[in-house]
């Protein structure tokens, strides 16, 4: 590893004046360092481990002193980046700090880039890539609550859990190995049956269960993401204007009025709501209106929440089913517009089409039943378990995990079309392969190099 070459140091505490200010450095030359610019207070044979020295910082030509100071070793692996640190607690004036580190560049250090310090610790294997970032996230969290998810992401819950989940693929990979390598054994087929639902136990819950705890977390702090969606003209913007009180959507009896998302924030009884007008969801040829349905299904996928409007004064359509089918997963309330018309639609026909989900008749012309969607929207909202999930992934996180499920989805469908062994091995080294990056195992020098780049000098 080149690091073990290098011995870096930085100023550790803030810039600026301050009670004490410390210097950090480490790697192999810190040991003399140490005997050519600190001079204890007690004559000492050497530095023991992990002890606390009172004493001075010399200078090593004229013996100078520069700083009356506290400094302590610790001996590789035992340290932060587990090599030889030092650390020379000064008083905490930037001019000493400056002299000090000037001293031990003299002496063969170098200056430590950004987060080098953590970056050695996660080279060294010290932690995992998420607790590293969690150390970044515990230097700039802005809320109590960030703060603590991150010092738990630090104890390193969720490498475990990824961990996990790659140990049961890691299984799986091995025994489509077995398969591959003894073909002439009928054995693979009925086994490899027995693992899809532990795929479903062992890998797709509980990284479903990571990205719940994204949304949920994401939820509390910012809000809820609530789209209104449906097909054209049933009245999905004269609702948005109901709930915002104010006429902010074009309004008009023709299909596809909408194109671009509208979006505002409601505030129901205190409770932060990101609400989205979408276009109206159809097949259309019309250039513009393609590009307003595609970003209306993109806030769907996005949405905690979905107001599914229908118009009672038409006969349910089949579009209105479709619509359903495709957004069936998603936390819905059905909305039942234009009911000062008379309904075309049968109470019951609803009830049977669309399960059990909660119905709520309004008219957004008049203004009618908004009151009780939005008690609806906001017990609904409350109702769901809120309590905080005992750690989170960040959008990094997220974003690798989504790219996971698509790679076990791919493992399912091979296997479900029984393609061969090799086949499927292949997708379930790539799914290993991408958890991975959510610990650092294979991450891209790149990412790396931009997550420590976010750290400040010093960490
Ligand atoms: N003064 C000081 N405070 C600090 C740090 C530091 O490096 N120096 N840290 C970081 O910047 C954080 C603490 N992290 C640390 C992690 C490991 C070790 C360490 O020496 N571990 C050894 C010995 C443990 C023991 O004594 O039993 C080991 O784990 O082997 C030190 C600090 C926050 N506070
Ligand atoms: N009678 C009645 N008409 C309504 C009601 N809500 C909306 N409308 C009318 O239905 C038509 C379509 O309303 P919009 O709010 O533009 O419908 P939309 O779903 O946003 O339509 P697109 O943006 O085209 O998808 C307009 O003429 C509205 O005045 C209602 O509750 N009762
Ligand atoms: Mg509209």
């Amino acid at each position: 590893m080149p690091y073990s070459e290098d011995t870096i140091a930085a100023i550790a505490t803030p810039p600026g004046v301050g009670g004490i200010g410390i210097v950090r450095i480490s790697g192999p030359l810190v040991e003399e360092i140490a005997r050519r610019i600190f001079r204890p207070k007690k004559p000492i044979s050497h530095l023991k481990s992990h002890h606390f020295y009172y004493g001075h910082i010399i200078h090593p030509e004229n013996e100078e002193i520069i700083d009356e100071v506290m400094v302590v070793l610790m001996r590789a692996p035992h340290s932060y980046t587990c090599e030889d640190v030092l650390e020379i607690h000064c008083h905490g004036s930037p001019l000493v700090l400056k002299q000090v580190l000037e001293l031990s560049l003299k002496l063969g250090a170098r200056l430590a880039e950004p987060g080098e310090f953590t970056k050695r610790a996660f080279l060294h294997g010290r932690l995992d890539l998420s607790q590293a970032e969690a150390v970044l996230n515990i230097i700039q969290a802005r809320t109590e609550r960030e703060l603590q998810f991150a010092t738990r992401q630090l104890q390193g819950y969720l490498g475990q859990e990824i961990k996990r989940i790659r140990d049961c693929l890691r299984e799986f990979k091995a025994h489509l190995e077995v398969a591959i390598d003894f073909p002439e054994e009928e054995v693979e087929i009925a086994p490899l049956d027995a693992w899809l639902p532990r795929i479903e136990n062992q890998v797709l819950k509980p990284i479903k269960g990571l990205l719940q705890a994204y949304s949920k977390a994401r939820v509390l702090r910012e809000g809820a993401i609530m789209a209104i969606v449906g097909k054209p003209n049933v009245g999905k913007s004269s609702l948005l204007n109901c709930l915002l009180k104010e006429d902010k959507a074009i309004v008009t009896s023709i299909p596809g009025t909408t194109r671009d998302i509208i979006e505002e924030v409601l505030n129901i009884n205190g409770m932060p709501i990101r609400v989205a007008d979408t276009a109206g969801l159809r097949k259309t040829k019309h250039a513009i209106e393609a590009i307003g349905v595609e970003r209306a299904w993109e806030k769907i996928a996005e949405a905690d929440i979905v107001l599914l409007v229908i118009d009672v004064s038409r006969p349910l359509g089949k579009e209105d089913k479709e619509i359903y089918e495709k957004i069936k997963e998603k936390d819905i309330i059905l909305v039942l517009n234009k009911s000062d018309l008379t309904p075309k639609i049968d109470e019951k026909v609803l009830k049977k089409e669309f399960k059990d989900l909660p119905i709520v008749h309004i008219s957004a012309l008049y203004g009618q039943g908004i009151e009780k969607l939005e008690k609806t929207i906001y017990h609904h909202l409350l109702g769901r378990d809120v309590s905080m999930p005992s750690f989170i992934p960040t959008l990094r996180h997220k974003q690798v995990l989504e790219r996971a499920i698509e790679a076990i989805n791919r493992i399912k469908e091979a296997m479900v079309n029984g393609l061969p062994a090799v086949f499927i091995s292949v997708e379930v080294k790539e799914a290993l392969d991408i958890l991975g990056e959510i610990v650092g195992e294979t991450t891209s020098e790149d990412i790396l190099e931009y997550i420590f780049s976010q750290f400040c000098i010093g960490k």
